[in-house]
């Protein structure tokens, strides 16, 4: 039978960084995840692509999803439903490959449950100043959302304890290194090849 993937969850604060890291991972050659898109009721923001940053939903069309259980896990995050489509989630792990999910924690705490074998990586911010100054230099978020995104983080990082391993996102490049690592310790530790060599050894 073929060895099933590793499921990889990176969860953290609004504005800690976790879109930045996940784009600069996935900007390595040397990555070997798939993504999962998840899917939002959020409104776009300016320059996001249904079907490439998120699948934009209704409220109906989310809840119909809840309802027929297309979802691996579901939250409301600041007003929002976001979720993972369960399928992709299955057939990729099932094919081989690892999953990557970019998730806040409720979402994460779900996923735990039913894939307790998942990595689960927690990132965290230098500090909270430099939390609140990541998320007003974005610019994205209004006084009242930003004010809302900082209550929700408190709450958040005190839920690290719940992770395999905390990243904290000092500097980009640093935090996409630490993360690689920690997959490659993961194969490892499950006796997995990791993807990478075994392309290594196909080609080679
Ligand atoms: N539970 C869950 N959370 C998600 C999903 N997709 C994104 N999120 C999280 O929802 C939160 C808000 O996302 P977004 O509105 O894109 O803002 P930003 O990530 O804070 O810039 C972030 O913590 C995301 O990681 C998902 O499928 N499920
Ligand atoms: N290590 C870092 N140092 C300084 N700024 C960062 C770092 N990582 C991300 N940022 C900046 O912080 C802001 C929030 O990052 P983003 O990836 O949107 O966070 P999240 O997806 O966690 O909400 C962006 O303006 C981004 O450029």
């Amino acid at each position: 039978m073929k060895e099933k993937g590793l499921l990889i969850v990176l969860s953290g604060p609004s504005g800690v960084g976790k879109g930045t890291v996940r784009k600069a991972i996935f900007s390595h050659e040397d990555t070997n995840f798939e993504y999962s898109i998840s899917m939002t009721t959020r409104k776009p923001r300016e320059g996001e692509v249904d079907g490439v940053d998120y699948f934009f939903k209704s409220r109906d069309e989310f809840e119909a999803l809840i309802k027929q259980d297309k979802l691996l896990e579901y939250a409301e995050y600041v007003g929002n439903y976001y979720g993972t489509p369960i399928d992709y989630v299955k057939e990729t792990l099932n094919s081989g490959k690892d999953v990557f999910l970019e998730i806040e924690v409720q979402g994460a705490k779900q996923v735990r449950e039913k894939f307790p074998e998942g990595l689960f990586i927690f990132l965290a911010p230098p500090s909270l100043m430099e939390l609140q100054s990541r998320i007003v230099t974005r610019g994205t978020e209004s006084d009242e959302l930003i004010n809302n995104r900082m209550k929700e983080a408190r709450k958040e990082i005190e839920m690290m304890n719940l992770y395999d391993y905390v990243v904290e996102n000092d500097q980009v490049e640093a935090a996409c290194d630490r993360i690689k690592a920690i997959v490659l310790a993961e194969h490892c530790k499950t006796s997995r090849i990791a993807p990478r060599y075994k392309k290594m050894l196909e080609v080679e």
